[in-house]
């Protein structure tokens, strides 16, 4: 069994041995998917699926001609012992509803988890498995990119290490859209203690391609788990074949 995470910027892929996460590989949508999946011939690969129709059909094609089964992960009410906060349960991101029962199978206490890939989702998680709701705000590569598209005197930036004073345009951009995903991050765990009407700080769990960066650079303690929506997906994938059986 395969797990497929299709995110804004790449998908990502985690191969399953006996229960266990095995290699993983990347698919930059620019190239064609087909090669990647050769070595899974037949098997079944759990999807999870925020890109678009086309990488999407790319998928389904590439899985045509290979026998290869596709299950879709849903957004549901509930599932996992988590609660959906959303008011339209199905508009919740796959990846986020996953990333949120990737945390519930990982720790039961209050968390903050912080998915900062092409967008930067933020949702929060009671100890009872309800989903407090969350918010959205754009990537760090999104957040450089909007300048350049709309200044005139901004043509490029460095990828972003730091939060200190920048003396240099290049490094003004990337260290100061990390620095806006870290002042979110600390908004995120304030209004978190209000959400969750405690003063005791909620585990802050980071995912996705930038969350290095933003553990490097924060000042409270957080926990990078890479695996979160594959620790989400890995919940579908036992179901399905625990009903096989
Ligand atoms: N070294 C890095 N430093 C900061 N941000 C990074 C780094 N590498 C990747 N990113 C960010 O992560 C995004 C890709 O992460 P990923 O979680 O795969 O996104 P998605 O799930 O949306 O496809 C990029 O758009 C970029 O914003
Ligand atoms: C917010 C997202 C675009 C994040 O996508 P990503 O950065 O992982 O590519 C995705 O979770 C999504 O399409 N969500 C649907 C809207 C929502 O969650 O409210
Ligand atoms: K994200």
């Amino acid at each position: 069994m395969l797990l497929a995470d299709l995110g804004n910027t790449r998908g990502k892929f985690c191969q399953l041995n006996d229960g266990a996460f095995g290699d993983q590989f990347h698919w930059n949508y620019d190239e064609p998917v087909a090669p990647l999946l050769e070595h899974c011939e037949g098997c079944t690969i759990v999807v999870a699926a925020v890109a678009n129709e086309t990488r999407k059909q790319a998928l389904i094609d590439a899985a045509l001609g290979l026998s290869i089964r596709l299950l879709w992960v849903e957004t549901p009410k509930w599932d996992f012992d988590v609660i959906n906060g959303y008011i339209e349960h199905r508009k919740l991101g796959v990846d986020r509803w996953l990333a949120l029962v990737g945390a519930r199978h990982l720790c039961r206490s209050p968390s903050v988890i912080i998915d900062a890939g092409t967008a930067i989702t933020v949702d929060v998680l009671d100890e009872f498995g309800q989903h407090k709701g969350g918010w959205i705000a754009p990537g760090m590569q999104l957040m450089a990119e909007a300048l350049l598209k709309n200044t005139a005197n901004l043509m490029q930036y460095e990828e972003g290490h730091s939060v200190r004073l920048a003396h240099g345009t290049e490094a003004g951009i990337s260290n100061g859209s990390l620095a806006a995903v870290v002042g979110l991050t600390l908004q995120a765990l304030e209004t978190a203690r209000y959400a969750l009407n405690t003063r005791i700080s909620p585990q802050l769990i980071l995912t996705g391609g930038a969350a290095e960066a933003i553990a490097h650079a924060i000042q409270v303690s957080a926990r990078v788990e890479p695996n979160l929506v594959f620790y989400g997906l890995l919940q579908y994938a036992a179901r399905t074949q625990k009903n096989a059986e």
